[in-house]
Parts: C-alpha cells; structure tokens; sequence
C-alpha cells in the first residue's frame, strides 16, 4: 500500500539481502545517514534517544574521509538533531527536507514551510493532545508530529485528527512514521533534497550513499538504489534498498569499517 502511495512499482524486499556491504570508496561517494533508527535506537520519547559515546567521533571520520560529503539526513528539526550531535558540522538536512544547515551554520527553512500556519497547526495538534494524554505532540518549525508510541489505541484518532487538518490546511501532506503521524509541508522528502544537493558542485558526480529506517525513508532509498548508490535499510520491514542491517549498533559497526579501509 505505501509503496504505490510513493508511485514505487519495483520489486520491494523483505529478506535480509546482504550483511556484509561492500566497502565503498568514500572519497568518492556521498554518504546521507538518518538519526533515529539508524544511528541511534528508538526509545519510547524523541527526547529519550542514547547516544553512543564514539558517535561523535565516527561521523567526524566519515567526514574526513568523504572530504565533507557526509550528511545528517533527519526527519528531526535541525536544531533538535544537532543538539545530539554536537561536534558534527557538516551538512544536515531536516525536517524530511523542509530545513537545510548551510555551510555558514544558519539554517534555511523551505519556503513552503509558511511559518503562520505550521504555528496554528502546532497550537490544534498541542490542544488535541492535551485531551489525549497518551499522545504526544512534536511541534517542528516545518511541521507537526502527534506520536502515539505510549498508547498505540491513540493511533486512529491521531490519524484522523491530522487527517481532518491537511484536508483544510492546503500545502501540508500527512505521513506515517514509526508510532506517529505528521503534517510536513507538501513536495518535500528526503529523496528531493537529495537530487537537489548531488547536483551541486562538490557533490556532482559522486556516489549516493544512504543509511535509512522508516518508510518515510523509502522514496530515498529507492532513489539512491537506481542511482546505481547503495541504499542500506537498517532494521525490518519491506524495502527498495538493496542491503539490510540489522539495527543501529550493526550500521555504526559497518560505517567504523568503512573508515578503516583504504582505497
Ligand atoms: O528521519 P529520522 O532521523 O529517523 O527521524 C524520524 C523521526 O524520529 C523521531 O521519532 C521517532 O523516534 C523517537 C525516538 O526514538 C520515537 O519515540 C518515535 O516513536 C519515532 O517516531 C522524531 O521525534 C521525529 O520528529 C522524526 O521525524
């Protein structure tokens, strides 16, 4: 079902299809890596996540070794993200592609991310969920999360709460995610901000890289994978990715032996 909804008519995957990935050439690649589920576990709250203590250290020697191609890819705002990733100052890409960190540090917000309504978006999901205290609400500069991971019997209403305001708020899309549902502002994706910056000088030319876990996810991994890239899925679940790993800890082990090998 998700797959046509993304217009994705390729041969979807759910097997393990490889373990062991094959050691790209980094100083020839670009390398998009996603936060939660994919360098971090999942925890029950987005402000619960454990970082590992090398991880820091790991993203600065990918950097290195991509010659500053190596991009934090989020569904998070930017300046969330980057308060885990302190130290890293490369380039990153959040809310899904509705924010970009230029190389200067100021971030730049998609100009369809119009700041009055994701601000009265914010305030309907917030007194939703004021009324349902299993839900969680995320209020994002480009968006609105209602995360139902505490009480999944919330999911329904969530969905058809947020449903109801993107019917009435023209330009936000609603998306599924892991235990949550977001209203992120329509024709942005990981996938377009992809293309887009591979076509800019620096980047043009290289390999694709990306590690990804949701299926929000997917449009990217698809599109790196017929790039001739090489798009890793990180955990379960159908996927257009041609390698699977098992979870975060595995993705970190494999980017550490990536930096480890020479060229
Ligand atoms: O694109 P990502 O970096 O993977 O971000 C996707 C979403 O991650 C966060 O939510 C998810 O992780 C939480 C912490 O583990 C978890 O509690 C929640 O259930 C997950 O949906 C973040 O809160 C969202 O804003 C991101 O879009």
């Amino acid at each position: 079902m998700y797959y046509e909804m993304i217009g994705f008519h390729g041969e979807a995957q759910d097997e393990p299809l490889t373990d062991e990935i094959e050691c790209p050439d980094l100083s020839k690649a670009t390398l998009f890596l996603d936060l939660d589920g994919t360098l971090v576990d999942l925890a029950p709250t987005p402000d619960g996540i454990q970082v590992a203590p090398d991880l820091g250290e790991l993203l600065g020697l990918l950097y290195e070794r991509t010659e500053g191609r190596t991009v934090i890819i989020s569904g998070r705002a930017i300046e969330d993200a980057a308060q885990y990733l302190q130290g890293f100052g490369g380039p990153m890409i959040g809310g899904h592609g509705a924010q970009e960190r230029l190389v200067d540090g100021t971030i730049k917000r998609h100009e369809l991310a119009d700041e009055t309504t994701v601000q009265r978006l914010g305030d309907m999901a917030d007194s939703f969920a004021a009324t349902h205290p299993g839900l969680l609400c995320e209020r994002k500069p480009t968006g609105v999360v209602l995360h139902f991971r505490k009480d999944e019997s919330l999911a329904a209403p969530a969905y058809a709460f947020l449903r109801a305001l993107s019917e009435t708020h023209r330009g936000f899309d609603l998306h599924h995610s892991k235990m949550a549902y977001e209203l992120r502002p329509a024709g942005i994706g990981k996938d377009v901000s992809m293309r887009k910056m591979m076509q800019q000088d620096g980047f043009a030319g290289t390999r694709p890289i990306f590690f990804g876990d949701d299926v929000t996810d997917e449009p990217a991994l698809q599109w790196v994978a017929a790039q001739g890239g090489i798009a890793v899925k990180i955990g379960e679940g159908e996927t257009a990715a041609q390698a699977r790993l098992e979870d975060p800890s595995s993705a970190r082990r494999t980017l550490r032996r990536w930096t480890q090998k020479e060229h």
